[in-house]
């Protein structure tokens, strides 16, 4: 399959689409969890809890589940902790995925634009990028906390768009979850390809209905023509 029309622009989301930061993301939850005298959770649960942004994710992690509400004094206490935390472990353990260099160099050559839309707050978005050697290829970033609203908000794809000058639907999303799918949607996108390796909630992304589903970004030639000049 190709899209029958070329996109201008590509946006590309960070947790479980180019980075495997559920490392990183566990070490924290856990040490915050131990902190506070309470049972680690481990990689699997918060595999599950990742793609809300960090503040969803002390909310799950402190109630045990995707949709749980602590006590506004159990959130207090633990958000700085782990703030603290990720501040000090944002990258030590996380990395791209295989075929991800490749993925970016070739969309590059091939002139495309490219942005980075994570619902990952913007003081760990940048370093995380930076060490991982991959913030350069990014004309924009829009983090989580960039504007009001995260995915599945379109408003932070509009957002890019506009800063790059690229109309909606000459704009491809590539993203992880149904989050990514929803806010492509949203927004009047001409596609979103979503990553089978990602993190989706424990749900299979074939079942948010994205335009295309690929196992490495190095089969994004398949999915998109090469430049024409
Ligand atoms: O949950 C997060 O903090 C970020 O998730 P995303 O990069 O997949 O949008
Ligand atoms: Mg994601």
């Amino acid at each position: 399959m190709q899209f029958p029309i070329r996109p201008e622009m590509v946006l590309i989301d960070v947790d479980g689409t180019l980075v495997d930061s559920v490392p990183d993301l566990t070490f924290c939850v856990d040490a915050m969890m131990q902190q506070l005298g309470r049972p680690p959770r481990g990689e699997a649960a918060v595999r599950t809890w990742v793609g809300n942004g960090v503040e969803r994710l002390v909310r799950r992690a402190l109630s045990g589940t995707l949709d749980g509400e602590p006590t506004d004094a159990d959130f207090d206490r633990a958000y700085p902790l782990f703030l603290e935390l990720y501040a000090d472990n944002t990258s030590k353990r996380s990395h791209l995925y295989e075929g991800v260099r490749e993925g970016i160099d070739w969309l590059a050559a091939n002139g495309y634009r490219l942005g980075c839309v994570t619902n990952k707050a913007a003081q760990f978005t940048e370093p995380l990028l930076r060490d991982l050697g991959i913030r350069d290829a990014f004309e924009l970033v829009v983090s989580g906390d960039t504007l009001a609203e995260k995915k599945p908000s379109p408003a932070p794809l509009l957002h890019a768009a506009r800063q790059l000058g690229v109309a909606p639907d000459r704009a491809l999303m590539v993203g992880d979850s149904v989050s990514d799918v929803k806010a492509a949607r949203a927004a009047g996108f001409l596609g979103i390809i979503c990553m089978s390796y990602g993190y989706n909630h424990g749900q299979d992304i074939r079942s948010a209905g994205p335009d295309a589903v690929i196992d490495s970004m190095t089969q994004l030639p398949t999915l998109l023509s090469p430049a024409t000049d």
